[in-house]
């Protein structure tokens, strides 16, 4: 029987025992088996875990996914149970989630998967707690929500940075612009498009030499820093856009609510006294950064009611290969209305970048 199964017969007996004089020291016990079952669950014996975990295996689903990452108790599971019709359990005290929870928030059209996670502490990114595998599933989203308790100031923000920094996510930062191809031979050559300020070609070689790379081509088409660079040599990054939500805003005081509310790419909220959700909301739509597009055939209206969703910078292809696995074979061309046209319709060819709420009609050979 695995940990999750033996917590859910624990709990159930719980529920089943009645509480009175005669069942105390019972009920006592299997109070105390729980704990050390929960216990079990966030540092098992060995300190090894495997990076999935018991739980944790959700499959993707909808247009979109959205990991809610934070300490315990700031109030993931609220939101989870608030925003979708998934119910997630929420209490006072730390680590009520174990495992993934899996809600949808439907809006603007498109399916998001919202996914609750055990609270994660300092520490996460070495395996302490479930960290390792909140951070796993961390790492296949389309946008991370920081939740955060507006009452602890930022001492919180700056500890999850650093856990899903060490873990090479990076949070609302772009790809850097730096072209790197090891080679088989021929030494290292290096070149930048740019004025470069905060590294040089020396300290290139020297991070190539740490690494063992003694050939390949390196082409600076930013000022990039030098973390940057090694950014790139491993490769292994993951570039995600961050919201920080600051959650119980009925705490504080409103000057306080004023100042995080300034602070870039946050939101302040009570999930409780279900303050300011709806703007929650908007900012997690604008963090994803989908688009709409409303497919139209001939002589017939766009289907507003019915848009496909898809990635910024998506084009023509990507909307054929979501009508149809065979329409992108048989483009001739498309009509497109909208942002990305130059004029109502623009013809277009296959390659052609498409914006939000982009009407198209595809024409077929
Ligand atoms: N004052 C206040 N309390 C809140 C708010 N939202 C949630 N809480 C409370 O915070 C406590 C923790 O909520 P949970 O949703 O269980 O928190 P969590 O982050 O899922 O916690 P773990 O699963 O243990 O990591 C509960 O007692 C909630 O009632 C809020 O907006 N204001
Ligand atoms: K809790
Ligand atoms: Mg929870």
């Amino acid at each position: 029987m695995g940990i999750l199964e033996k917590i859910a017969e624990v709990e159930r007996e719980i529920a089943r025992t009645q509480k009175n004089k005669a069942t105390e020291y019972h009920l006592g016990l299997l109070k105390a088996k729980l704990a050390k079952y929960r216990q079990q669950l966030l540092d098992p014996p060995g300190g090894k875990t495997s990076a999935k975990g018991e739980g944790f295996d959700v499959m993707k689903s909808g247009d979109a996914r959205v990991a809610l990452i934070g300490f315990p108790s700031v109030g993931k599971s609220t939101l989870l149970s608030t925003l979708t019709n998934t119910q997630s359990e929420c209490a006072a005290y730390e680590f009520t989630t174990l495992t993934c929870i899996p809600g949808v928030i439907e809006y603007a059209g498109a399916k998001i998967q919202l996914l609750d996670l055990p609270g994660i502490i300092e520490g996460a990114a070495q395996g302490k707690g479930r960290g390792r595998q909140v951070i796993a599933v961390a790492r296949t989203s389309d946008l991370i929500i920081i939740m955060l308790d507006a009452t602890k100031g930022s001492i919180q923000k700056e500890l999850l940075e650093r856990e899903l920094e060490a873990v090479g996510i990076r949070l609302n930062r772009e790809k850097p612009n730096i072209y790197f191809k090891p080679k088989k031979g021929g030494g290292i050559s290096f070149n930048s498009t740019v004025p470069l300020t905060k590294c040089n070609e020396k300290m290139v070689q020297m991070i190539l030499h740490e690494y063992k790379i003694f050939n390949c081509e390196v082409l600076f088409r930013d000022d990039c820093t030098s973390d940057e660079f090694v950014d790139v040599i491993l490769g292994n990054r993951a570039y995600i856009p961050c919201l920080y939500v600051y959650n119980k805003i009925d705490q504080i005081s409103i000057e306080e609510v004023d100042k995080l509310a300034r602070q870039p790419h946050s939101v302040v909220v009570s999930c409780n006294m279900k303050l300011n959700l709806d703007y929650l909301l908007e900012s997690t739509w604008e963090h994803l950064a989908l688009l709409r597009i409303y497919t139209k055939r001939r002589g017939e209206k766009p289907k507003f009611d019915d848009p496909l969703i898809l990635r910024r910078g998506a084009t023509c292809e990507h909307v054929c290969h979501l009508i149809h696995r065979t329409i992108a074979q048989s483009f001739r061309y498309a009509l497109v209305w909208g942002r990305s046209a130059k004029y109502s319709p623009q013809r277009v060819g296959i390659h052609h970048r498409m914006c939000d709420e982009d009407v198209i009609q595809i024409i077929k050979k």
